[in-house]
């Protein structure tokens, strides 16, 4: 979903109550959104306190109390202001609650949910009292009393616009925006303070192109599709990948990526390794997948694959093996995952610019500095494209918020994920998730943002059941809970 700026997003709301809509039907609209989004992601909190300014946003905040209150929830507000002081929509929404809210302050309990609505697209310079106090309990009590903290729109104090950050600024662990997401929040120096990130669509806002041109997408749910398969499919036409992962000591990788293409509906898996370590992989393996003992990834070559995946776990192979992996890159020209001891291989050898299209490249920050050692003087986003400046590869820069990219297209921005997923395994997952799409043909732009949306979104479910907490989730656990995420996502019609 393409990004905006505040004044854009006011154009655009400004046009549809020209048209049709009401302040009131949007906020009405976006407070029951959000709610529901709550209910998904943090089912177990069951006790939500909202922090007020005097604006609209404080009217969604009181909306999605409602509605968490219908659900069963205990709810609370923290506010110095006084009822006339809120601009006279929000005036209205905290009469529908039940005034007597304002006058019954109770202190956050431990564990609850805080939710930010103090700030918006009406925020303007550094934050001023009684704003400043508010924004200062809500990460006083995020860190003492372990609460989670949802930001309506922005977190109060980051700039919409330009991500600045102003002093005693909003820590939110997921921020839910409203219509479409604000420029400033992608930006990569805010993510701190924005956490996971959400959007709630109101169809009523229709932006006009010169509110969209040239700035970052967000990839989320409402703009992703999975195929739909005819009835009679059969394997061969849901794609074969091979895989060459895993070495002496790392063949768990090689277990979690092959799995991975395989649960993301690959139709045949086949792991390519070396002869000596067969029988250990044959042990780990599921049933599923295909293993098939070989000296020479060349091998590779000689079958009919619809994608290739290279690099998991692969350690330091020897130079002859080396340079049989990069023979494989130049002459295949299916979809090619590049991922972990690859990348640095690729890296060692100065074999990047003889990478093309067909390449998909999965660096994390360390891989990319040896790709592009200029990397560390620039931001994620300049790295980005000046990566693909040298190299038309599709690009997939991991971090807390994954950039995606190809040359000419715009940079897209993950939206899902949790810092849960700071573990090892996690990059093997996501590159046989990639080559499992891409097997499908899926084109690899979209099969690297279905695949890094899939993930993260499977981490937030895992926590959201309760079957995981952020020191307890494993790459493995995404496995487990990737159907949930899967069945997220909208089939093409
Ligand atoms: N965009 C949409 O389609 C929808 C947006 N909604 C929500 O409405 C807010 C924007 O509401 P608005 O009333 O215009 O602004 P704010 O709530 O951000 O409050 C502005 C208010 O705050 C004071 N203020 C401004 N800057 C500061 C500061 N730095 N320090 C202290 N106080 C400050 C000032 O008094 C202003 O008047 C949008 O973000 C959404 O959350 C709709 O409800 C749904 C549709």
């Amino acid at each position: 979903m393409q990004s905006v700026s505040c004044q854009s997003m006011r154009a655009i709301e400004d046009r549809a109550f020209a048209v049709h809509s009401t302040a009131e039907a949007l906020m009405d609209e976006a407070g029951y959104k959000i709610a529901q989004k709550i209910l998904h992601y943090y089912p177990q909190l069951q006790h939500a306190t909202a922090y007020l300014g005097k604006g609209h946003n404080a009217g969604d905040a009181i909306v999605v109390l409602q509605h968490l209150q219908q659900a069963g929830w205990t709810v609370n507000l923290q506010t110095p202001l006084r009822l006339n002081d809120f601009a006279p929509l929000t005036q209205k929404k905290i009469n529908a609650l039940g005034s007597e809210y304002l006058q019954n302050q109770q202190p956050p309990a431990p564990k609850s949910l805080l939710i930010d609505g103090l700030l918006g697209i009406g925020a303007s310079g550094p934050l001023r009292d009684p704003i400043t106090t508010l924004a200062k309990s809500i990460n006083h009590h995020r860190n003492k009393l372990d609460c989670t903290v949802i930001a309506l729109d922005i977190p109060s104090g980051v700039n919409g616009d330009t991500g600045e950050i102003a002093k005693n600024a909003v820590l939110a662990d997921h921020t839910i925006t409203i219509g479409y997401p604000k420029i400033g929040i992608l930006k990569s120096n805010t993510v701190q303070h924005v956490g996971a990130l959400s959007l709630v669509t109101l169809p009523e806002l229709q932006p006009q192109n010169a509110e969209l041109a040239h700035h970052p997408h967000l990839i989320c749910e409402h703009t992703l599709t999975r195929k739909r398969r005819d009835f009679d499919t059969h394997k061969g036409q849901t794609g074969r990948v091979a895989i060459w992962a895993g070495s002496m000591g790392m063949l768990g990788a090689a277990e979690l990526s092959a799995t991975a293409a395989l649960r993301a509906g690959a139709g045949l898996v086949t792991v390519f390794i070396e002869p000596s370590l067969y029988p250990i992989l044959a042990s780990m393996l599921p049933p599923e997948i295909m293993l098939r003992p070989c000296t020479s990834p060349l091998k590779i070559l000689e079958e009919r694959f619809d994608a290739i995946a290279i690099g998991p776990g692969i350690g330091s192979p020897s130079e002859d093996i080396s340079n049989q992996l990069i023979e494989v890159v130049r002459q295949t020209s299916v979809p090619t995952v590049l991922d972990a001891d690859m990348l640095n291989l690729i890296a060692n050898q100065q074999a990047l610019p003889e990478l093309t299209h067909h390449c998909i490249l999965t660096p994390h920050p360390g891989e990319m500095r040896r790709l592009l050692p200029n990397a560390t003087r620039l931001s994620r986003e300049e790295t980005v494209k000046q990566f693909l400046e040298l190299v038309p590869v599709t690009l997939l820069y991991k971090g807390a918020r994954t950039l995606i990219a190809q040359t000419n297209s715009p940079l897209f921005i993950n939206s899902t994920g949790s810092p849960a997923m700071a573990t090892a395994g996690q990059g093997d997952v996501l590159t046989g998730l990639i080559a499992g799409l891409c097997a499908q043909k899926y084109d690899q732009l979209e099969a690297s943002k279905i695949a890094v949306w899939l993930a993260g979104e499977a981490a937030q479910i895992a926590l959201a059941s309760g079957s995981e907490t952020i020191e307890t989730l494993t790459a493995g656990s995404i496995l487990q809970h990737l159907h949930f995420a899967f069945s997220q996502l909208p089939r093409t019609t």
